[in-house]
């Protein structure tokens, strides 16, 4: 490993990477910021001086601003001592995974805390406490104060986006509503997308998978955010991919730097202006175009684009209208919580499948199966159980990380063991460990594509263990309130790639048959930097 980037691993994420929350936007998608995007963001613009100064600033801030509560009730995997919480930080750094894991062993069911460099952190455990978790209101538990903090959203992204956030509605409505009529178009677009990526060839051609499928799924997203052609601009995509990057990468610097300092670190470290700017030049003409239309032929007028942007228009109010920089704000923003997430979790599943082609079979035959009875369309994905299940189970096995359901506690809170947790203090669900607990799955540490349609077909559970649906003890899109609203969305998107991919393509590893390791970083698992090999289809 290069030595800068080693330096920046070791000394400078600590604190950050364990507190970015396990989604984009709730966001701040955790994994999206990779060991690769670390190194674009911040080494290459950095020497290996100034990471060295960085790093003994951290060192020396942490002894001036040790961590302020220690939670004397909650127990602790580590000493609690200023110096030897210190230690434990970079151990949850290191080798978070398993400390998670060591607290679900010796406290599950209830409640354990995991120091950060400039505070701890509480994990809950179980699916009693995690139902308590998803039920408290959000003056008592708050979402998006656990973003706000975590993100610094105030200085990275403007905290408005989350005290204000008026377009997520929209995603909970009108984009899942929509998926129906829209499916056209998003398999229209993912099938250039993969065509101009991974162009089917009759040799094996190595494809570094990450890259491609951020592209592809950037640019499927964006036709249905904000239409063709601009869907497929090289710069509005590259810009979508870049922005959470580097909004993760500005809030990893400012959660080692002391708060008071953050007015003026964050003024450098922001990119919000820079990223609008480039977005309003790709958005300002089809927007003004779209509202000269709106005043010329009336709101609802023929050929209007059903899209992100033209429902972001409608509901903008009077004083909102018509303002370009806000509407590509909250553009960003939706990219910011589905780009990473969603190829993310796709390289994650495709290296499973590049190491097992024997499953590439019986979802060919699905998909074909289902397509001849229905069509290319929402409902035929719904028929797709097997590659549900397959997603479901990838979401499952591998995930986004460590924790998920993220909160800050607004007032002090105590669950129904008598745990108690003060104000401003950060609890999270233990999802990793959960997700490989025997007494919850069956062999959990086997990984077993059709688990999940095997469980639908019990009577009752149909509707249990689709990829969308969430509870106590599946919680990759979180559960509740906040449970991801983008998941339908996602799930459509991610399916029709699937069924894209095993019916275009065969798939293999270089070392065939051995899934190449994801790296963990804190509690965020980030997936293999390397390829997988296409070829067009032979049977
Ligand atoms: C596989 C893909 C995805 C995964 C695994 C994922 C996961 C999550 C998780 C874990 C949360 C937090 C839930 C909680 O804390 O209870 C979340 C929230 C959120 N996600 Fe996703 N997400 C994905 C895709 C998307 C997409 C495509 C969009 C947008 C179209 C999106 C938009 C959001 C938003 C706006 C929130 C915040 C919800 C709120 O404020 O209540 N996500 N997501």
């Amino acid at each position: 490993m290069n030595i800068t980037r080693r330096l920046f691993l070791t000394r400078l994420a600590p604190k950050s990477l364990p507190s970015i929350p396990s989604c984009a936007f709730s966001y701040s998608n955790p994994a999206d910021v990779g060991p690769e995007a670390i190194h674009r963001g911040v080494c290459k613009s950095s020497n290996s001086f100034v990471l060295k100064l960085c790093s003994s600033t951290v060192f020396v801030f942490r002894w001036l601003f040790p961590p302020k509560s220690s939670l004397p009730n909650i127990p602790s995997l580590t000493p609690t001592t200023p110096v030897l919480s210190f230690l434990g930080s970079i151990r949850n750094l290191l080798n978070n995974r398993d400390l998670i894991l060591e607290g679900y062993q010796k406290y599950k069911g209830q409640a354990f805390k995991i120091p950060e460099l400039f505070r701890w952190h509480v994990i809950v455990t179980g699916p009693k406490l995690i139902e308590e978790l998803r039920k408290a209101p959000d003056e008592k538990l708050s979402f998006d104060a656990a973003v706000i903090e975590q993100m610094s959203m105030d200085w990275t992204f403007g905290s408005e986006v989350m005290r204000n956030p008026w377009h997520i509605p929209l995603i909970r409505s009108n984009l899942t509503r929509n998926l129906g009529v829209l499916f056209p178009d998003i398999r229209e677009e993912l099938i250039m997308a993969f065509n101009d990526s991974i162009p089917p060839t009759d040799e094996w051609t190595a494809v570094p998978l990450i890259q491609a499928l951020r592209t592809i799924v950037s640019r499927t997203s964006n036709r249905i955010f904000v239409g063709a052609p601009v869907c497929r601009n090289p710069d509005w995509v590259q810009l979508n991919i870049d922005f959470t990057v580097q909004v993760a990468t500005a809030a990893i610097i400012l959660n080692v730097i002391p708060k008071f300092l953050h007015p003026i670190a964050g003024r450098f470290l922001t990119v919000v202006k820079k990223s609008v700017d480039r977005g309003v030049r790709h958005l300002e003409p089809v927007i003004k175009e779209r509202y000269r239309m709106m005043e010329q032929l009336g709101p609802e007028y023929e050929g209007k684009p059903n899209d992100f942007l033209s429902w972001l228009m409608d509901v903008a109010d009077e004083g909102k209208k018509g303002d370009v920089r806000e509407l590509v704000l909250r553009v960003l923003a939706t990219n910011f919580g589905a780009i990473h997430t969603s190829s993310n979790s796709f390289t994650n599943a495709l290296f499973r499948l590049a190491a097992n082609p024997e499953w590439i079979g019986p979802m060919r035959e699905e998909v074909e199966r289902v397509v001849q009875e229905e069509g290319w369309n929402k409902n035929a994905l719904q028929k797709m159980l097997k590659l549900d299940s397959f997603l479901k189970e990838s979401q499952r096995f591998d995930g986004l990380g460590s924790l998920s359901m993220t909160r800050l506690t607004l007032q002090d809170f105590t669950f129904s063991d008598g745990t108690f947790v003060p104000k401003g203090e950060l609890i999270s669900a233990a999802m990793h460990p959960m997700h490989h607990d025997s007494d919850v799955y069956t062999d959990p540490d086997i990984f077993n594509p059709w688990r999940f349609a095997d469980l639908r077909s019990n009577e009752g559970e149909e509707l249990k263990h689709q990829l969308v649906s969430t509870n106590s003890e599946y919680i990759t899109f979180g559960h509740g309130r906040h449970a991801c609203p983008g998941r339908f969305f996602a799930a459509n998107e991610l399916k029709g790639m699937l069924a894209h991919v095993v019916t275009t393509y065969d798939l293999k590893l270089e070392k065939e048959g051995i899934v190449p390791e994801p790296t963990w970083i804190a509690n965020a698992l980030l997936p293999n930097q390397g390829n997988v090999l296409f070829r067009k289809r032979r049977v």
